[in-house]
């Protein structure tokens, strides 16, 4: 890596560098492939996506905002973009790679579509360690759900997709956007909001890794929102106290009462339950 010519210093990549491999993945704008540096032989996972596509779509501004933000969050738990270029028709991320994909998949896979409360309780715990580091970075990811986390080889989260993610530094913002049965009650209802809103995120995430759907979802669009603004929520008997408490603390109405992401990360439940997970993987080795 150190004879490198791009090591310590500015280096204008291009495509020559790279040999493509298996296909990783498909988004609708991206193609992800497994890549590796010719002359390092480093194996990482290379996201190309057509200019054509990306002006057709009208989210140019959206991927320069995800490459802006991207590259210069450096968290475990956040995926990282290791370079990026682009040639006359192309724009190439060269990201990490988390090579057992979407979570929404696993989830899905997973008995009853929920997962058990350790393995929930360990992945609340790692995407409120990458928000926390988001917020202190002042950015809100603003898009938090299954299909935006990805899992590494080895079991951990990182979180991908900044697409929507914003900014804080300016006054409190009105833009809408985000998955509607993840929305807040302050943007569904239309008013400011700031980083508060990734707290809810990861409440209505908690619940879907607990239950198997996010739990305002109803058939109608106007049901959710109305359900969202009442706080029409229902926890089946098989929940435990301790995590009922943590997604109640999370999905509070006023965005102030919402508990902190190191609130979240010292829970009780989240606490216990990490450990039991633990103690379990411990077994199985
Ligand atoms: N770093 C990565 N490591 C492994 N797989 C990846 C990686 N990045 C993306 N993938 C896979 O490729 C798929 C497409 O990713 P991409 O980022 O293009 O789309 P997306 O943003 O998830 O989807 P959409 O564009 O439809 O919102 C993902 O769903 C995932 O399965």
């Amino acid at each position: 890596m150190m004879k490198h010519p791009a090591y310590g210093q500015v280096y204008q990549w291009s495509p020559e560098d790279f040999e493509l491999g298996a296909p990783l993945g498909r988004g609708k704008f991206g193609r992800v492939y497994m890549a590796r540096e010719r002359m390092s032989g480093y194996m990482f996972a290379m996201k190309i996506m057509f200019k054509t596509e990306l002006q057709r779509g009208g989210v140019q501004r959206q991927v320069l905002r995800e490459i802006e933000i991207q590259s210069r969050l450096k968290h475990p738990h956040i995926l990282r973009l290791l370079t990026w270029f682009h040639d006359h028709n192309k724009i190439y991320l060269a990201l990490e790679i988390a090579a057992q994909g979407e979570l929404y998949k696993h989830l899905r896979n997973s008995p009853g579509s929920r997962f058990p409360e350790p393995r929930a309780a360990k992945y609340t715990y790692q995407v409120a360690d990458a928000l926390n580091y988001c917020h202190v970075n002042n950015v809100i990811h603003r898009d938090l759900k299954p299909e935006n986390i990805l899992l590494t080889a080895d079991d951990n989260l990182k979180l991908a997709d900044f697409g929507w993610s914003a900014h804080t530094l300016s006054n409190k913002r009105r833009t809408m956007c985000g998955t509607l049965d993840y929305l807040p009650p302050e943007m569904v209802e239309g008013n400011s909001y700031d980083d508060s809103v990734d707290q809810w995120c990861l409440g209505i995430l908690t619940y879907e890794f607990l239950v198997g759907s996010p739990p305002f979802e109803s058939n109608d669009q106007e049901m959710t929102y109305e359900k969202i603004k009442k706080l029409d929520i229902r926890f089946p008997e098989y929940l435990s106290t301790g995590s009922k408490d943590l997604i109640s603390r999370l999905l509070r109405k006023p965005s102030t009462a919402r508990i902190t992401l190191i609130q979240v990360m010292t829970h009780p439940w989240v606490r216990e339950n990490m450990r039991k997970y633990e103690a379990m993987k411990a077994m199985q080795k």
